[in-house]
């Protein structure tokens, strides 16, 4: 495996808010999804104070005795909210190195049983929050609301940069938004654990739109280039990395290609990291994610989605959606969700299902 240190490209979102700039803003961004495949976000308006303090307040969290933290174990949570404790996630069939919070839009929801076919729906739901740590549930969500803001505004840039108007994808977005925040603690690699401590989270696409990633200072996330094989995506103060996820890769047809990115604790990484991703996502109801209607010249060069037999890309929006959840949290789909538990256990992925 090779790595490397990419020029970093950086994009400053403020500069859509200036007529002047605005236009080199969209060039930009079309190169950097298309050509460089992942990029650093920068004037995005988000106060690194309140993220600061966020992270302080997980960070609280953590540090609490792993039987406090099982109270809100993601394993007891038919929606894939709460506490991962870790080891219990996997990526492509390893575990991952790392703990987790996982928050998303607080919407109550019945629970379906695995037979409905519109089961997906479960991926709403209550968040589980820590009673020791009271003040974590406000500002996680207000943070949340805030990043919102920023994605939605990325994404319609998104789609003015491929030549289209920016709307066009407002109809997968409107209402409640979807959406996912993790606050991730990856331990420091001591060594203590072998092998396994190396793989803070495996090689994978991001099933929504994007993912805005902060990142701290230690380092470790690597993408996959098509010229470089992986690359260092070093940390760059106050940015977010842009990953391109799955639902843009099918909606413009292959012409923007999620990224495949994981995070690597080398040994010697004596200093622990604690990323903060945020994940915009579409209704899930979305049958059929349509495909944008390009211009002539972008369609010429659009591959069609990548195919990966342990990757399945599916255009129903909620089966995307709650595959790649199944797959990483297999605590909760064996209580949940146990016939797809048994497939994944067979084949490795949930494809003979659908
Ligand atoms: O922690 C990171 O930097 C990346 C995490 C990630 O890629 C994910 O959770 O999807
Ligand atoms: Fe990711």
């Amino acid at each position: 495996m090779s790595t490397d240190n990419l020029n970093l490209p950086v994009i400053d979102l403020s500069e859509l808010d200036n007529e002047n700039t605005r236009a080199d803003f969209y060039r930009k961004l079309r190169h950097m999804a298309r050509d460089v495949g992942f990029f650093y976000l920068v004037g995005h308006g988000v106060d690194p104070a309140e993220r600061d303090d966020l992270l302080q307040t997980a960070k609280r969290f953590f540090a609490l005795p792993q039987d406090a933290k099982d109270k809100i174990s993601m394993d007891n949570s038919p929606h894939f909210r709460g506490y991962t404790k870790l080891g219990n996630e996997n990526t492509r069939n390893k575990a991952d190195y790392r703990e987790q919070l996982d928050i998303g839009e607080e919407v109550p929801s019945d629970v379906l049983p695995e037979e409905d076919p519109r089961f997906y729906l479960n991926l709403h739901g209550p968040n589980l929050w820590p009673a020791e740590v009271p003040e974590l549930k406000e500002k996680a969500l207000a943070y949340q609301d805030k990043m919102h803001s920023v994605a939605v505004k990325l994404l319609r840039a998104f789609v003015v940069a491929l030549g289209l108007p920016e709307d066009s994808l407002d109809e997968l977005i409107n209402g409640v938004p979807r959406q996912l925040l993790k606050i991730v603690h990856y331990p420091a690699n001591t060594g203590e654990d072998g092998e396994a401590q190396q793989q803070g989270c495996g090689p994978h696409k991001d099933s929504d739109f994007m993912a805005l990633l902060w990142q701290d200072e230690t380092g470790g996330l690597q993408v996959l280039t098509d010229d470089k094989g992986w690359v260092d995506a070093a940390p760059l103060k106050d940015s977010f990395i842009v990953n391109i996820g799955e639902l843009l890769e099918l909606t413009t047809n292959g012409y923007l290609i999620a990224n495949v990115h994981q995070v690597v604790m080398k040994p010697g990484t004596n200093k622990a990291r604690y990323s903060i991703p945020y994940f915009l996502s579409a209704n899930l109801d979305v049958k059929e994610v349509p495909l944008l209607p390009l211009p002539a010249e972008l369609q010429a060069q659009a591959r069609g989605p990548t195919s990966d037999p342990l990757n399945p890309l599916f255009r129903d929006v909620g089966i995307n959606a709650i595959k790649s959840r199944l797959r990483a949290h297999k605590n909760t789909t064996k209580k949940f969700y146990p016939e797809h538990y048994a497939e994944i256990e067979k084949r490795g992925t949930t494809r003979g299902r659908y």
